[in-house]
């Protein structure tokens, strides 16, 4: 029925108030009122561009070519990938000579591995790429640097001379990542003026001279830094839409249980749901938390490198590369869940969750690998190890590792399920677990000889103990988040549950780690599970506010299961009534194909 909340006894449910949980979700009441006023941003705006240009031009650059991508005078493309290169970007081959004799550089790609691969926007609409290439002059290789590269005529869109350009084809799905055109692209001697080698940290002068910068050279790798944070933004969007879906549908669907003729059971009272759902649902919150500080993290780093101050880089590096890994992962399994969760109808595309799926999985690979992601904060982690014996004193999100013998003898004092409700108690237990996985990494890889073959050969395990540190990063920032005030009857009570949920389900769920780290015991580990489940009973009644609270228009979630209403059987049918196949009632090659065979005479009685 049109016009029926069929929801609406889930919603009289809920125990907190839920108009203030939408300003938590979105940030600030501020926030909340521009969310509710302006649709979202699109997320797969090719403007990142535009980013990279800020963090690598000189000023006098960023005066000659800002305006112009800002008002879309010129479309740019980040063209860093290549066909034989993606997380290893020492690697490129793409090479930008200069030629003293024209002060030009000369762009060309020497193989075809050589070849610029993936780059969004590239393939049908950039007029100009923000190329990257290695620097030569003089026969000597200056590494990797970034260029602005002509591609198009701005006149006709035809490719300018020594540049041949296409999409690189169709991608996993049907759905909407095909309408971006990722692009290949080979220079062949290409020639740019010097002034379009991207100058502000690094230049060549007239005379082809190098002048290095006197700042980091991961400075020149800012952009991935800003991407990977908005990244992980992006990841509490993805996974709070797919659980959203999941749990109304969760509400509306009903299987077995029906007593004398009374209603199937809603399947989202079954236990094993619940322990399926809630998760994700706490997941969602607890990525948002984290993404928000990230954030705030991100802009005071732009603060102190303006004041020369690159201290924070490295963690900050660590931090964006560690969590844009762990959050998409857990958004793109979580999505797939939440596809399962919901059935059979599910895997119809007008459930909305096919196509998310589709567009989204890529965040695991795309601004960086989530692996070699993952090996970066080992690096991170292991690189602060070191430092512990000569008095270096971690700060930040390492800053527990500074407690690293403390923490080599904590054992976990849990007695009853209640006690893991504490945050000090949790938090102890994670730090504890991170701790101890990463020293036990940092003494075997002193085992070896050459460092670096440690560090190949012990891999797996830095994965797993860069795993632990950036979980402990996500916990502690939500236990910090619910330090704040937040007003509202009942939020902080719900946060609070969704805070336990999530740190005991990933304590249940790496239990190996904990254990065998001796950080607790089985039967602390057996009364962490105890108090998960009674937390899902407590989150049962407010699930659907829960997410109700993400204020998402059903024309975002365009999900027929994931309606504000619930009303979702009549609209099931009636979309499937828009699929071609319904127009006719006898398909196209009928009377071609079948008919023939239908009519073919019966032999013996058989055909
Ligand atoms: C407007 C934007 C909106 C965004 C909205 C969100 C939605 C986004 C949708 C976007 C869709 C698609 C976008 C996709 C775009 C792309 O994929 S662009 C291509 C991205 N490519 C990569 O990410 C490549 C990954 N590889 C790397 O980053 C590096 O090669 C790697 C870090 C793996 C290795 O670098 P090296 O220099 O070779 O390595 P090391 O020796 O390991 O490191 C040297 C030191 O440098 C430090 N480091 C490395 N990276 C950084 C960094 N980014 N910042 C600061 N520091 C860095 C590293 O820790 C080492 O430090 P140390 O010497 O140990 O102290
Ligand atoms: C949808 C999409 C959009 C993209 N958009 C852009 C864009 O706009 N601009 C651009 O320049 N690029 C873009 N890319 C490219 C993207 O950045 C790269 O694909 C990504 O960085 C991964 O690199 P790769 O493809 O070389 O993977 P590979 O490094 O070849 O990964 C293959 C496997 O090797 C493993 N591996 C690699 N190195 C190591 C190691 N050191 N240790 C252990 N395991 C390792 C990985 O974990 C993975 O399992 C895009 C990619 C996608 C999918």
């Amino acid at each position: 029925m049109e016009g029926v909340d069929h929801l609406a006894h889930e919603r009289n449910k809920a125990q907190f108030d839920v108009a203030v949980m939408k300003a938590v979700w979105a940030g600030s009441r501020d926030a909340y009122e521009l969310f509710h006023r302006f649709s979202r941003l699109v997320a797969n705006d090719p403007e990142m561009f535009i980013p990279a240009i800020k963090a690598q031009a000189t000023e006098e650059q960023q005066k000659q070519w800002l305006p112009l991508a800002n008002k879309m005078k010129i479309i740019g493309s980040y063209t860093q990938t290549e066909l034989g290169h993606g997380s290893n970007v020492r690697g490129l081959e793409t090479t930008a000579t200069f030629d003293p004799k024209t002060d030009e550089f000369v762009l060309n790609s020497p193989t075809l591995t050589a070849t610029k691969w993936w780059p969004g926007g590239l393939g049908k609409i950039a007029t100009h790429a923000l190329a990257h290439a290695r620097l030569i002059i003089d026969d000597k290789d200056y590494g990797v640097h970034g260029f602005l590269v002509q591609l198009r005529s701005l006149d006709d869109h035809l490719t300018l001379p020594g540049i041949t350009i296409g999409d690189i084809g169709m991608k996993y799905g049907s759905g909407a990542y095909n309408t971006m055109d990722n692009g290949s692209l080979i220079f062949d001697h290409v020639r740019i003026p010097r002034n379009q080698m991207l100058m502000r940290l690094s230049q060549v002068t007239r005379e082809g001279k190098y002048v290095p910068s006197n700042v980091p050279r991961q400075l020149s790798y800012g952009t991935m830094v800003y991407v990977r944070q908005k990244i992980v933004f992006d990841a509490s969007i993805a996974l709070s839409r797919a659980v959203c879906i999941s749990t109304r549908y969760s509400a509306v669907r009903r299987q077995f249980g029906s007593h004398n003729g009374s209603p199937e059971t809603q399947v989202i009272d079954y236990k094993t749901q619940q322990a399926r759902l809630f998760p994700l649902l706490a997941s969602a919150y607890a990525i948002r938390f984290v993404s928000e500080w990230l954030n705030s993290f991100y802009k005071d780093l732009l603060q102190r490198l303006e004041a020369k101050d690159f201290s924070t880089l490295p963690e900050a590096h660590a931090c964006t590369a560690g969590l844009k890994s762990i959050t998409t992962s857990v958004a793109a399994d979580g999505i797939e869940e939440c596809r399962k969760l919901c059935g059979g109808h599910g895997y119809l595309t007008s459930s909305g969750l096919p196509e998310l799926s589709a567009v989204y999985i890529p965040a695991c690979t795309y601004e960086g690998d989530n692996v070699v992601m993952l090996l970066q904060v080992a690096r991170y982690l292991m690189k602060t190890i070191s430092q512990l014996k000569s008095g270096n004193k971690p700060v930040g999100t390492t800053a527990y590792l500074g407690r690293a013998e403390q923490l080599m003898q904590y054992h976990s004092d849990v007695l009853r399920a209640e006690d893991w409700l504490k945050p000090n108690v949790v938090v102890e237990a994670f730090e504890a677990r991170a701790a101890r996985m990463s020293m036990a990494c940092a003494q075997n890889l002193s085992k070896f000889n050459n460092p670096e073959d440690g560090f190949q050969e012990l891999s797996a395990d830095l994965v797993e103990a860069a795993t632990a540190h950036c979980q402990l990063i996500i916990v502690s920032k939500f236990i910090e988040k619910l330090q704040q005030d937040i007003p509202g009857k009942g939020v902080k009570e719900q946060l609070g549950v969704l805070r336990s949920i999530y740190a005991l389900f990933l304590l249940h769920k790496h239990i190996g780690d904990f254990l065998s780290t001796d950080c607790i015991t089985p039967k602390q580990g057996y009364l962490a599970n105890e108090q998960l489940r009674s937390l899902y009973s407590q989150v049962r009644p407010n699930a659907i506010a829960l997410v109700d609270a993400f204020n998402y228009t059903d024309h975002f979630l365009s999900s027929v299961l994931g309606r504000y209403d619930g009303n979702v059987y009549p609209k099931l049918y009636e979309e499937a009534w828009k699929d071609p196949l319904n127009d006719t009632s006898i398909p196209d090659g009928f009377h071609e194909y079948v008919q023939p065979m239908l009519k073919q005479p019966l032999h013996h009685g058989r055909l």
